[in-house]
């Protein structure tokens, strides 16, 4: 009998060594820094404390999100997932900005302009995507995979990324463009979704530490 529960995991990958060196970085592909092994690993752990499992698991073409679904999943002794693999939930596309530290970019356009390009919902970074555009690309893989197999009992992991997740986020917690600048995501924190059956929220718990 398919389970009830309507699951749904999200997970912002550990710390990548770009955010260690707070860098932009996009669809660049630096892996985890120790400390984001660390976080992944946590991560796992916490699932586990909750007495959580898995059915199916979702990630990006990213070597850090796919790595910090592998340790996510070592720690709950469930390697071996069916895992499927998509650009449409890489991080947000960070266009000229990729490999720019983050405080000489505030130096060189302002820290307005800045925060503008990384949190707003419709100002694109020079050459790359606004959120507005991430959602256009995350929300349809969403409803077309990840949300049908939510809806037919899976219980479901999606360890992406900080704007592709607030893409996901802002349409379960019916942000608006005025609300989601706001919204941050933690690395390695997972958001323990339980949908409705007409695929609204019915609750949400962060697992911090
Ligand atoms: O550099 C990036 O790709 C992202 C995530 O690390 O940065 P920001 O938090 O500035 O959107």
């Amino acid at each position: 009998m398919p389970n009830s529960e309507r699951l749904l995991v999200l997970l912002r990958h550990g710390q990548s060594d770009w955010n260690l060196k707070n860098l932009f970085t996009g669809w660049r592909d630096p892996d985890l820094s120790p400390t984001g092994v660390e976080e992944a690993t946590e991560a796992g752990r916490r699932l586990k404390a909750q007495g959580l499992t898995f059915d199916v698991a979702y990630t990006s073409a990213l070597t850090r999100a796919q790595h910090t679904l592998a340790l996510t999943l070592a720690a709950l002794d469930q390697t071996g997932l069916p895992e499927h693999r998509d650009q449409a939930l890489n991080e947000r596309h960070y266009g000229d900005l990729c490999g720019l530290n983050k405080d000489d970019a505030r130096k060189k356009w302002g820290e307005e302009q800045v925060h503008l390009w990384r949190r707003s919902y419709d100002v694109p970074p020079p050459g790359g995507e606004s959120l507005k555009d991430t959602v256009a690309r995350a929300l349809p893989y969403y409803c077309q995979h990840i949300l049908p197999d939510v809806l037919r009992g899976k219980r479901v992991l999606v360890a992406a990324h900080g704007n592709s997740l607030r893409a996901l986020v802002m349409v379960l917690d019916r942000l608006t463009p005025e609300t989601i600048p706001s919204m941050e995501l933690a690395t390695g924190v997972p958001l323990v979704y339980r949908l409705n059956a007409d695929s609204t929220v019915a609750s949400k718990d962060v697992l911090t530490a």
